[in-house]
């Protein structure tokens, strides 16, 4: 993502827009299993399977500690939210409910991050 198709001009904006954008996914119907890092104590396999959790919280707190002037947060943030749908997709059937919430999450981060974004 450091390459973008359309230099993207104003990126004082995009700390913003970061945080409007994680807003919009929190609060998206199908976010529940996306919300806190997965337990992993609780959930058998999944340390073993899945070598980068990652999370919306977890991805609230970097941007919250990330410095505007450090610009690869706008790429660590677009590469955090992929992660957490890589992980659904890999550890959950695409024919399950979390399976089905993860990839209505990415179609929608897709669209509104090109929308915001680009
Ligand atoms: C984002 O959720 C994780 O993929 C864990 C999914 C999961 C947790 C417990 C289960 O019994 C089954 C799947």
């Amino acid at each position: 993502c450091a390459k973008k198709a359309k230099p993207h001009k104003d990126d004082k904006k995009d700390l913003a827009t970061c945080r409007v954008l994680l807003a919009e996914l929190e609060t998206h119907q199908d976010a529940w299993p996306f919300l806190k890092p997965v337990d992993l104590k609780a959930v058998p396999g999944y340390r073993k399977v899945i070598k980068k959790p990652m999370d919306f919280s977890t991805i609230r707190e970097k941007l919250n500690n990330s410095q505007q002037n450090n610009e690869l947060f706008l790429c660590t943030f677009i590469i955090d939210v992929n992660l957490v749908f890589d992980n659904c997709e890999r550890f959950n059937e695409d024919d399950s409910e979390i399976g089905r919430a993860g990839h209505n999450m990415r179609r929608f981060f897709d669209k509104r991050w090109t929308e915001l974004l680009q």
